[in-house]
């Protein structure tokens, strides 16, 4: 398998290559030169499958065994070895319509330690094995930074730096980050929205003479990796779920960063037959709007319930387009040029029914967001985290009677009690959660001002 970028300017690469490269080199993404398809008949040997194997099968179709069997495996199996749940990504019966896949049951309580846990196994290995400096810089809205950074806390030729944006995370995520004292972890906390901090890193990692220099790596779903691993748990939903040989599967995922949904697409492009792919957003509904009108235009940042979706400009978009668009790299370069200069970039006709067959979409009102919590609660005894109550209201929205969905639970409700908190319910913090409160925190608080971060990584990285 080879890689090549949605923009068509750089060489292809392998797989390793791939996960150090992190952003391509042309401002593009990276992706599969040509996605494998998997037989029916492969799904239905693959329905046995523990979590563990199921990632085994589908990464030994990407990594053109640069990565000996028995490594890779050790990797996973001590990746998934500190899960909560043996099913690593249980899932939950709400009614006979309804299931919840529950993705929190990682050491950050949500759904990025899934692929997140894997990469600081898989970057460990590759400073050990290729010798390779991992300097990791990521952005986070607050779940991939405390995922990202419990992945490599203390492991050896590795550091890291998160941006978060200051005072908009939520009060949880920001201990899960800042509590860490590890010497190879660094926090910055700016003033701004995620927006900002996803742009400065993405300028500095497209500034090659900067990334070379500091070996910057790469944790957010820019990162071809992290998309892969997340679609070993679409498989492993769908081949768990009693009925799924029957009726057509909708899979609804809370999505702010296009990065998990995009994993299902790519999942489906793999042969998994899901029928219904439902994004959910929140007042921040630029996914919503490009569905319903095919404008895909950046608006003003709303702070909602769901924090960890405040996001206008969606890193995986770029991949989507790219699939849109028949891989023509030119004319996604075209596209992203008209976005990058005009603000916004339309499609009409039958590339908008393409994305309208593709995807359901809705934008959950806070109000709604609230009022689903809520009703579960009661109904059911459920507690959803405000990300998971878009996704059911979604699913509320676009299911059929002949259909069962699965609703994706991103996060566990105690990483945002101050949505929580506002239905009226009280929650127990699980103990690692509660213990967090405790702990001194380590953060540096800078200005939305990219000369000012450059110092603070540099003194960082070294
Ligand atoms: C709890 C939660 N739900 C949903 C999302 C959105 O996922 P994505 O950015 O992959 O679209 C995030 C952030 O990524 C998140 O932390
Ligand atoms: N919601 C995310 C934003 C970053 O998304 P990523 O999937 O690109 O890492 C977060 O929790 O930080």
């Amino acid at each position: 398998m080879e890689y090549i970028s949605t923009r068509g300017k750089v060489a292809a690469r392998g797989f390793i290559d791939t996960v150090l490269m992190g952003l391509a080199d042309d401002g593009g993404l990276m992706v599969p030169a040509e996605i494998p398809v998997i037989s029916p008949e492969k799904l239905e040997e693959w329905r046995s499958l523990s979590f563990q194997e199921l990632f085994l099968e589908i990464f030994s179709y990407y990594t053109n065994d640069e990565i000996p069997y028995d490594d890779l495996k050790k990797m996973v199996y001590t990746s998934y070895g500190n899960f909560r749940a043996p099913e690593v990504t249980p899932l939950h019966r709400v009614n006979d319509s309804l299931y919840v896949l529950e993705l929190f049951h990682g050491p950050t309580f949500a759904f990025k330690d899934v692929a997140l846990q894997f990469m600081g196994e898989l970057y460990s290995y590759i400073a050990k094995v290729r010798g390779e400096i991992i300097h990791i810089l990521g952005a986070t809205s607050g779940d991939t930074g405390a995922a990202a950074i419990q992945g490599v806390r203390g492991k050896e030729g590795i550091k890291i730096c998160i941006l978060h944006p200051h005072g908009k995370v939520s009060k949880v995520q920001e201990l899960q980050m800042t509590t860490v004292d590890d010497s190879n972890v660094l926090n910055l906390s700016v003033e701004g929205n995620f927006d900002d901090c996803q742009k400065i890193i993405k300028e500095l990692f497209a500034d090659l003479d900067f990334k070379g220099r500091y070996h910057l790596r790469a944790i957010n779903s820019i990162n071809f990796v992290r998309i892969l691993a997340q679609t070993v748990y679409y498989f492993h939903a769908y081949l768990q779920l009693p009925g799924s040989d029957q009726k057509k599967v909708n899979i609804s995922v809370p999505s702010g960063n296009f990065g998990n949904i995009f994993s299902g697409f790519l999942a489906q492009r793999m042969g998994l037959p899901i029928h219904k792919l439902i994004i959910a957003t929140n007042e921040n509904n630029i996914l919503e709007r490009f569905v319903v009108t095919g404008e895909y235009k950046p608006g003003s940042f709303t702070g909602t319930y769901s924090p960890s979706m405040d996001i206008q400009v969606a890193s995986n978009f770029e991949r989507y387009l790219y699939y849109l668009l028949d891989e023509d790299a030119e004319k996604l370069s075209r596209y992203m040029g008209t976005l990058q200069s005009e603000g916004a970039i339309t499609v009409d006709g039958e590339l908008l029914a393409r994305v309208q067959a593709d995807f359901s979409a809705l934008g959950v009102k806070n109000a709604q967001c609230l009022e689903i919590i809520s009703k579960y609660q009661q109904e059911s005894g459920y507690l959803l985290d405000p990300h998971t109550a878009c996704g059911v209201a979604a699913y509320e929205k676009f299911s059929a009677p002949d259909e069962i969905s699965i609703a994706y639970a991103t996060a566990h409700p105690a990483k945002f009690d101050e949505a929580i908190a506002l239905t009226g319910i009280k929650q127990e913090f699980p103990a690692p959660i509660a213990a967090l409160f405790e702990l001194p925190q380590h953060q540096v608080v800078v200005d939305h001002d990219k000369a000012e971060i450059v110092r603070q990584l540099v003194a960082f990285y070294g």
